[in-house]
Order: structure tokens, then C-alpha cells, then sequence
């Protein structure tokens, strides 16, 4: 089994911002066991900036930019140093791996963080990845891991991902908030309701709270990737999900996921620019899983080039889809509104008669992304 494991700076730090020796020390010890019983597992560690804070004594989350790279940069080498060692008590191996969103939306990158993880699994290894907060900023920033460690379960195809966290699942409600608040053990069927009662981050050392785990539950759903919300204070948490014992809250894939590609366009890709389509165009790619012709589109706003992912959008402004483009955007300017046979009549030349083809097309109906 190929498990990924995604740890929260609210689990592997005290409040005081120091990090928790012991839950990494039991953290260790499970994982070096899964892997004794025949599993590969990816660990996603946060904590690099709570590290940071703790070693340098500071109360709260500082605000600017360079000042949070800064003490990624001090945690980061922390976490490592405290990980390796526990995990060399065990005799296992592990490699730090640091990514950033652009090694997700460029596809030769992409394929490559793919191959690399796949030889350190296959070599007995443990990854262990965070963003590299260091060096990247807000706009080629993830932000959150449990956004980065969903991906990564898609990307290594990974059979089920492991969010620990310093709550025992999913509740219906908030329930900093809601007394009466329930967990929820199972959800079978992902849905954008779900966000409704997620809440922000417990701690302030945490970021994105339940928010950002439904986000990620989302691309797993999308992925065929299982995945648990659990505490990672409970004793043998994970084994115990490994022997196939429901703790927290499971969330379970949907029966006929995307491709791997679909869910890097859907997922990964930048989106270099949008297409706006009218009714009929929509019903045609999401109620007959249609291709996008240029007769459907009514606007189109961007940059882009042949090859580039773009959102398209319905007339009330929702995006509906996302997929790679046939024409760059002057070509969309000139042949939107048009029929197929008058494309060439157009521009002197036509590469293709659709402007996305279905193949390369990902609808995300009522927020749910769907294809074959
Ligand atoms: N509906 C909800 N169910 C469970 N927890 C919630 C919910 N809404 C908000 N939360 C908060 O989310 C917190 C976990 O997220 P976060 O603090 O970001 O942890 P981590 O550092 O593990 O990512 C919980 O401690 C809880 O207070
Ligand atoms: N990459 C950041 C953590 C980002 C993050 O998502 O934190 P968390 O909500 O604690 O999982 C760090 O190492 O500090």
C-alpha cells in the first residue's frame, strides 16, 4: 500500500511554538513500522515556520513576507535534523524533498517530482516534503499542505492519504463554536456543501483549519485517492488505519475518478486565461460531454498561448471547466462566434476544429470535477 501522510504545525508544535519531541518521536516509530510491514510511505511535514518561531522565541505569527521566509528557513533545517534522527534509530532512510506550485503546474516538472519520488519509494526511502517557503511567494505559492500533500497523493498515485491533525475528524459543525457539534465518519460522496462548516485554522500556528482539508478531500475524491482526517495524538494512529480500523472521519474516492492527466488539468495547470460560453455551449460539454467549439465561445480574457489551460466560464460568470487550448488567445478573438468551415476562412489556416477538445477538457459541475 502507498500511503502519504500529511502532519499539521498544531500537531508538531506546543503553543509555546517549540516542537513536540514526543508526537514526532511516535510518528517516526509508526511509519518506520509501515514500512517493516511492506508499506511506502511519503510523509508531508508543516511546521517549518512554527519551528522557526519556537527557536527564535517568538509569540505570534509574524506578517511580512520576508520575515516568514526567513524562519522557514531556520525551522525547515530543524524539523529535518529532528526527523533524520529519529528516523536513523529505526535504520530507515530519508530524503528532504521541497516543492513549490510551479513544480506542479509545469508538466515536465511535473512528470520528473514523479519519477524522483517513485525511485525513492521504490528504493525504501522516506520522503519528507513541505513547500519551500523560503523562495516562493503568493503567486507561485500552494499555501497550504494539505492542498500540497493531496496532490502529491494524486501525483504517487497513492492509495490513501492521512491527514493528522489536533482534532479527532471532521465535524458537522465547528465546534469551537457548536457545543453539539458531530463528527462525521464517512463521506461518501464529496460535495461542495462540505465547506459550508468547515472553519478556520484551530491554532495560530495552524493555516487553512477544516477548509483547506475539505479542498484537499476534494482532489483525493477526484483522484481515487481515499483519505482520513484523524487526531495524531491517538496512540498507533497509524497503523491502526492501516489494519483497516475507522478512526476519524474517512472520506472515500469517487468510483470512476479522472485520468491522471484531467487531474493535472483540473488540479495543476495555471490558468493563463478565460473563455466565456454561452448556454448552449455549456449544455453541449457537460450534459453531452461535448468538445468546445468556437460557435459557443462569446469572450475571451487573457493571455495565452496553443497548449495553455484555460477556465471556461458560463454566462452567469461560474467556471465551469477547465482544459488546454487549441488557439492561442488573438486566434480565440478572431474566430469566437464563428462556425467550424468558416475558422479557415478566418485566420488562412485551421489547426482544429474545436477550440478545447473533450479529451483535454475537465467539467467541474457544481464544483465536482468529472470526465473519463
Ligand atoms: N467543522 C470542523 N470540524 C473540525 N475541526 C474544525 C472545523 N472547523 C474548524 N475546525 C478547526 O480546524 C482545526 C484544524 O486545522 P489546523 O489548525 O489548520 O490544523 P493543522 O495544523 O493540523 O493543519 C481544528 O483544531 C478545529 O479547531
Ligand atoms: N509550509 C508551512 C506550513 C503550511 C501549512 O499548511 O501548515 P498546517 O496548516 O499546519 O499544515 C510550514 O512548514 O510552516
Amino acid at each position: 500500500m502507498r500511503i502519504v501522510v500529511k502532519v499539521g504545525t498544531s500537531t508538531l508544535t506546543y503553543e509555546n511554538g517549540k516542537l513536540n519531541l514526543e508526537i514526532m518521536e511516535k510518528l517516526v516509530r509508526q511509519i518506520a513500522n509501515l514500512l517493516n510491514r511492506g508499506e511506502e510511505v511519503v510523509l508531508v511535514t508543516s511546521g517549518a515556520i512554527g519551528a522557526g518561531m519556537g527557536k527564535l522565541n517568538l509569540k505570534e505569527k509574524p506578517k511580512t513576507i520576508p520575515e516568514k521566509q526567513s524562519l522557514a528557513a531556520i525551522g525547515q533545517g530543524l524539523l529535518i535534523e529532528i526527523y533524520e534522527k529519529f528516523f536513523n534509530e529505526y535504520g530507515k532512510i530519508t530524503a528532504q524533498v521541497l516543492l513549490t506550485k510551479e513544480d506542479f503546474s509545469d508538466r515536465r516538472r511535473y512528470l520528473n517530482v514523479s519519477y524522483t519520488l517513485s525511485n525513492l519509494l521504490k528504493w525504501g526511502v522516506v520522503p519528507i516534503i513541505n513547500e519551500n517557503d523560503t523562495v516562493t511567494v503568493d503567486e507561485i505559492k500552494i499555501g497550504d499542505n494539505d492542498t500540497l500533500a493531496a496532490l502529491l497523493a494524486s501525483l504517487v498515485e497513492a492509495d490513501i492519504l492521512i491527514i493528522l491533525t489536533d482534532i479527532d475528524g471532521l465535524y458537522d459543525k465547528d465546534p469551537r463554536i457548536y457545543k453539539e457539534a458531530k463528527i462525521i465518519e464517512v463521506v461518501e460522496e464529496f460535495s461542495d456543501e462540505l465547506f459550508k462548516i468547515a472553519g478556520s485554522a484551530g491554532t495560530k500556528r495552524g493555516t487553512g483549519g477544516m477548509y483547506t482539508k475539505i479542498q484537499a478531500a476534494k482532489i483525493c475524491w477526484n483522484s481515487g485517492v481515499k483519505m482520513i482526517i484523524a487526531n495524531g495524538k491517538i496512540d498507533n494512529v497509524l497503523n491502526q488505519i492501516a489494519n483497516g480500523e475507522k478512526i476519524g472521519t474517512t472520506f472515500l474516492p469517487m468510483k470512476k475518478p479522472i485520468s491522471s492527466r484531467k487531474v493535472w488539468i483540473a488540479f495543476n495547470a495555471k490558468v493563463s486565461g478565460r473563455l466565456f460560453i454561452d448556454e448552449g455551449a455549456a449544455k453541449a460539454i457537460i450534459k453531452h460531454g461535448k468538445s468546445l467549439l468556437p460557435s459557443g465561445v462569446v469572450k475571451t480574457e487573457g493571455d495565452y498561448d496553443v497548449g495553455d489551460c484555460v477556465a471556461v466560464v458560463d454566462h452567469q460568470e461560474k467556471e465551469i471547466a477547465r482544459g488546454l487550448i487549441n488557439y492561442s488567445s488573438e486566434e480565440v478573438e478572431k474566430i469566437k462566434g464563428c462556425k467550424t468551415h468558416e475558422i479557415e476562412k478566418i485566420l488562412g489556416y485551421k489547426y482544429y476544429d474545436e477550440v478545447i477538445h473533450r479529451d483535454n477538457l475537465v467539467i467541474l459541475e457544481r464544483g465536482e470535477k468529472f470526465g473519463s
